[in-house]
């Protein structure tokens, strides 16, 4: 990979046995937590002048007072004016197959031209983000999703050359993989069978997405993924690899390469790999940024491959790179097509005409309905199975992104748009009686698909109507039903469900999402909340490993001293931590790594508990 980053530090060496599994020894992850904080500034300066322009935003500091806006209008009801405002406003894709129908929001033409300037500044910004701008100005980060897809839009000749290569490097590999020239090594006759993808939040969520609406029936390579430190869930996923194991890839996705859930997930799978008397190394493949904790893991280990994870690149927008292209490749779905879908709707998505730009229309709605600060919920009701994980890849990408606390100005703002919804039809016998008469605090995005199956496939299940016609008249029911009941929705349809039209809606959303921020003067790149979480987690791993010392202790007393709640408090120097401390118990002694022995069933505070076991070697671990 070429280098964007400085070497490794000492330190990061010396973490590395945090990620590593090299180790022979059963609990490979007895050391410390790994706590990875994302760096606050860019490894390496950008290679081109690049002012931070988040300010570029600045007039749309205040939020229009939408509420005022709609009390003098309301949702239209004549069907032939609604005709009308359907042919007005509709956004047509003809090379895509994709359209736009956003004429059941109820938005009136005076909040669009309130809403021009605000959409000329967001115009602006992501013109300077797509030139290279530093974007994300509290991780002095550029954001350049927009040249994966086509790299003669990165700023620089050296850029340009990196995505290009990347891209070449992983077409070349997963052919290799998928046409037996790379070879598993424990069955050289074979190929590989099935890919197991461990990663976590942007580093599964494309890949899974992909997958479920791409994949073939019958993949040559069949994936799998383990996306979070769930034991059982892991145990399953490796359970189900039977034994495929050893002609399976182990693709560990991870940009920063330090994060906990993939890390754990990673120890998992080579212990189990060791158990089978498999060498991991020959059948991993690491995604990651150059010089992360994985990355000289998987070079220090010389594992199969290794690709990069750019540092502009944010994890929930990273589909497009190899993040999500090799998985994709793998089991055989077109990336090629992907990414020139993507290329095509992000140029159409840089018209700075709000009426002709089908991300900005999305962003438009999405201030009308939700008031510009998120007071509604936005349900994604894909009508498609294959579609099904839609409204999980788009719950991170918006609220992730939007979801922030603090605008660019500094003041506090609590910003956010909440994603949720399956499918449909299958929705409307679950939680569709309440988005008709329930509680309003929604809007709906249908996404419908005009192919049903396979051209010359069908048939009439009674005279003159298919099994699709059932769901198409599912959706278009749906849709009137709620909008007479004044709820508002978005439609947008594909022909079909494609790598095209895939990459087209990936894109169309990332846009979408960033001209909404500008919209709203939020950074959406960064993610300061997710980091609070993570530290209370390490704490909470600290707090456990100082109570099985005080435990070892008591356990190493003759008679053995078993202890209450309050007692081991006192003793680990955590006395307004007697909750956690309760919990921690009982987590541990339902996994019998400890012992209650008094007060099992009875009150919290009447329990006693002791190790079950005196090590002399942790006696002397110093509490204070
Ligand atoms: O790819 P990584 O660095 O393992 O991070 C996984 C996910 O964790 C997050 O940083 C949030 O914790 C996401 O933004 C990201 O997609």
């Amino acid at each position: 990979m070429a280098s964007l980053v400085p070497p490794p530090s000492s330190s990061s060496t010396s973490s590395l046995s945090r990620f590593s599994s090299s180790s022979s020894r059963s609990h490979p992850s007895s050391t410390s937590f790994p706590v990875y904080r994302k760096p606050v500034t860019s490894s390496a300066p950008p290679l081109i002048a690049s002012p931070t322009f988040a300010i570029a935003a600045r007039t749309s500091e205040t939020l229009l007072d939408v509420a005022s806006l709609k009390e003098k209008v309301s949702l239209e009801t004549d069907p032939l004016q609604l005709w009308k405002r359907y042919l007005d406003w509709l956004y047509q894709h003809k090379d895509l197959g994709l359209s736009v129908d956003v004429s059941r929001i109820g938005f009136s033409e005076e909040f669009v031209e309130e809403m021009e300037v605000k959409f000329k500044y967001a115009f602006a910004a992501m013109e300077k983000l797509e030139g290279g701008a530093i974007a994300n100005p509290d991780e002095s980060r550029m954001v350049g999703h927009y040249w994966l897809r086509k790299p003669e839009l990165a700023p620089n000749v050296f850029l340009r050359k990196q995505i290009e290569e990347a891209l070449a490097r992983v077409s070349r590999f997963a052919d290799d993989v998928v046409s037996g020239k790379i070879k598993p090594p424990p069955c050289p006759a074979e190929r590989f069978t099935q890919v197991l993808s461990v990663g976590i939040g942007g580093s599964a969520l494309g890949p899974q997405f992909v997958a479920e609406a791409l994949a073939p029936d019958n993949p040559l390579l069949k994936i799998r993924f383990i996306d979070n430190t769930d034991p059982a869930g892991i145990d399953h996923q490796i359970a189900q690899l039977g034994p495929e194991m050893s002609s399976t890839l182990v693709v560990v996705i991870s940009k920063s390469g330090g994060t906990p859930e993939t890390r754990n997930g990673l120890l998992e799978v080579q212990r189990a790999f060791r158990e089978k008397g498999l060498d991991f190394a020959k059948q991993g493949v690491a995604i990651t940024q150059e010089n992360s904790l994985l990355d000289n893991t998987a070079r220090i280990e010389g594992w199969l491959a290794r690709f990069p994870m750019f540092d502009w690149v944010g994890g929930r927008t990273s589909e497009m790179s190899a993040v999500g292209l090799l998985p994709a490749a793998l089991q055989g779905i077109n990336i090629k097509e992907m990414l020139a879908g993507a290329a095509i709707m992000d140029e159409a998505t840089r018209n700075p005409s709000v009426r002709q730009n089908p991300a900005a229309l999305l962003a438009l709605c999405w201030y009308w309905a939700s008031d510009g600060r998120g007071s509604k919920d936005m349900v994604v009701l894909p009508y498609k199975d294959s579609l099904l994980l839609f409204s999980r890849y788009l719950q991170q990408l918006v609220m992730e992104s939007l979801g922030k606390e603090y605008d660019l100005d500094g003041n506090l703002v609590n910003q956010g748009l909440a994603v949720y919804g399956n499918k449909g039809s299958t929705d409307q016998h679950a939680y569709i009686q309440q988005l008709r008469e329930g509680v309003h605090n929604f809007f709906t995005t249908f996404i419908e698909v005009l192919r049903d199956r396979p051209l010359g496939h069908d048939w009439e299940l009674e005279p003159g109507v298919t099994c699709g016609d059932y769901l198409f008249g599912m959706l278009q029911g749906t849709r009137s039903a709620l909008y007479a009941n004044k709820r508002e929705s978005i439609t947008v349809t594909i022909e079909e469900v494609t790598p095209r039209s895939v990459g087209a809606m990936i894109a169309l959303y990332e846009r979408a999402v960033g001209l909404y921020a500008s919209l709203i003067n939020i950074n959406p790149y960064h993610q300061p909340g997710v980091e609070a979480g993570k530290k209370a987690a390490a704490e909470v791993l600290a707090l456990q490993k100082r109570v099985l010392a005080v435990l070892n202790k008591a356990s190493c007393q003759d008679p053995v001293e078993a202890l209450t709640l309050d007692e081991m408090a006192e003793r680990c120097h955590a006395t307004n931590q007697v909750e956690m401390i309760y919990k921690i118990v009982a987590h541990m002694a339902s996994n019998d790594r400890i012992i209650i022995t008094e007060g099992l069933c009875g009150s919290p505070k009447s329990i006693k508990v002791y190790s079950g076991e005196c090590n002399v070697e942790n006696l002397y671990i110093n509490l204070s």
